[in-house]
């Protein structure tokens, strides 16, 4: 089965996306907890399931299959060893202690996969608790999570990307994001759709996250380094698909540490094989580096010397990896504070679903008009609640599964 999944470019015909539909652990959110959850307001829910799920109907109606993160968790919590692994993860955090770290182990093996999916991804307040009492539970504050929800896992881009035919697990960067890869990494380890698949990376290397990994050409990546992947967590990241032979050329794009460009995705998607969306307020500034191989003395990927060349402008650089005349560059809004607020609102963040046609906020009036007159078929979503966690139509799906593009 393993060659049915995968993906070597952004654009290519999507057949098949994971999602995550909005469920209980947005209930979490409080003005209190918003920021350290990564949050900028507190969504209206069911309004933010309506649109995801007019979201998933559009992806439908093109042709993609889609599938949900929880239902490939409770299938995969199905077996007992992954409900093992499952478990035994998510209760060996250190801020439980002995008692109610026992007391959870044995609690969590008596739920259905179905609770225990709802648990592990909407978490559990220390009131909530009906065991498991001592110093720990009396210390801790009553609202406070003995395990955390993951509010984050809507953006199914950033916890796995797939690889031509490999599946990379990420290592996300911040705490309220760390868990989401120990169900990514069991989904693709355990559930039968997977077996196979080969995996690279994973939550204990240097952090990489999926929204600022772009499959620029087949063999070329772009890979934002910024507040989510680290310079080291691109070394990785470049060392193991050039092992795995999955790419010839990494661009590495330095971006700025702030909300705005938290990923690469928010400041530019692919919506064509030479075509870019691009925040125009950096789109002089961005810069790469492009790292190759230099030299290999062994088969591991430590037995790698990389070559990395000087900073050039990006566009230039990515051309170059990706052997075309131009990436032509379509901007966000028309003058730069239109931009500023269209970028900040997911303008830059299309999803795209075949060469020339993409998933984009309806809200981003003037980029979407923009990407028409550049003859790209926009397919337009509400996200006024779905956009309150900051991530627009690609940040919200993972493609599994894209068509190979024709070679030319
Ligand atoms: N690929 C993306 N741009 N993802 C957006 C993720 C947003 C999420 N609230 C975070 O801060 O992590």
């Amino acid at each position: 089965m393993a060659s049915a999944h995968g993906s070597d470019s952004e654009v290519g015909i999507l057949q098949t996306v994971l999602l995550h539909r909005p469920g209980p652990e947005l209930k979490r959110l409080t003005p209190r907890n918003n920021d350290k959850l990564l949050f900028d307001g507190i969504p209206w829910i069911s309004r933010a399931q309506e649109e995801h799920d007019a979201f998933a109907e559009a992806l439908r109606a093109r042709g993609v299959e889609v599938l949900y993160l929880v239902d490939l968790l409770v299938e995969t919590l199905r077996s007992e060893d992954a409900r093992h692994h499952a478990i035994s993860a998510v209760t060996s955090g250190l801020h439980l202690g002995d008692t109610l770290g026992g007391y959870l182990s044995e609690a969590l093996h008596d739920q259905s996969p179905e609770d225990l999916a709802t648990i592990l991804t909407a978490g559990v307040r220390n009131d909530e608790l009906s065991g498991g009492f001592g110093l720990v539970t009396s210390l801790l504050p009553q609202d406070d999570f003995v395990i955390d929800p993951l509010p984050n896992l809507l953006f199914t881009r950033d916890s796995s990307v797939w690889i031509r035919d490999h599946v990379a697990i990420t290592s996300l960067a911040m705490p309220a994001r760390r868990r989401e890869t120990q169900l990514t990494e069991l989904i693709y380890a355990e559930h039968p759709r997977f077996a196979g698949s080969p995996t690279i990376h994973g939550w204990h290397h240097e952090n990489v996250e999926g929204g600022d990994v772009l499959l620029l050409a087949p063999g070329v990546l772009a890979v934002g380094v910024g507040e989510r992947t680290t310079p080291a967590g691109v070394e990785r990241l470049a060392r193991q698909v050039f092992t795995a032979g999955l790419a010839h050329t990494v661009l590495a794009v330095p971006i700025a540490q702030e909300r705005a460009t938290m990923h690469l995705d928010t400041v530019c998607t692919m919506v064509d094989v030479d075509k870019i969306v691009m925040y125009p307020n950096v789109a002089d500034s961005l810069q790469a580096h492009a790292v190759t191989i230099a030299e290999r003395t062994g088969p591991g990927d430590t037995d790698l010397r990389l070559d990395v060349a000087g900073a050039e402008p990006f566009l230039v650089a990515a051309a170059k990896a990706m052997r075309i005349d131009t990436l032509h560059q379509i901007d966000t809004g028309l003058d730069p504070v239109t931009a500023e607020r269209e970028q900040w609102d997911d303008g830059n963040n299309t999803l795209a679903l075949a060469p020339r046609v993409a998933v984009a906020y309806e809200r981003n009036i003037e980029t979407n008009t923009r990407l028409e007159e550049a003859g790209i078929e926009v397919i337009a979503i509400a996200g006024s609640e779905l956009g309150s966690g900051r991530g627009g139509p690609r940040c919200m799906s993972c493609p599994v599964t894209r068509a190979p593009l024709p070679a030319d």
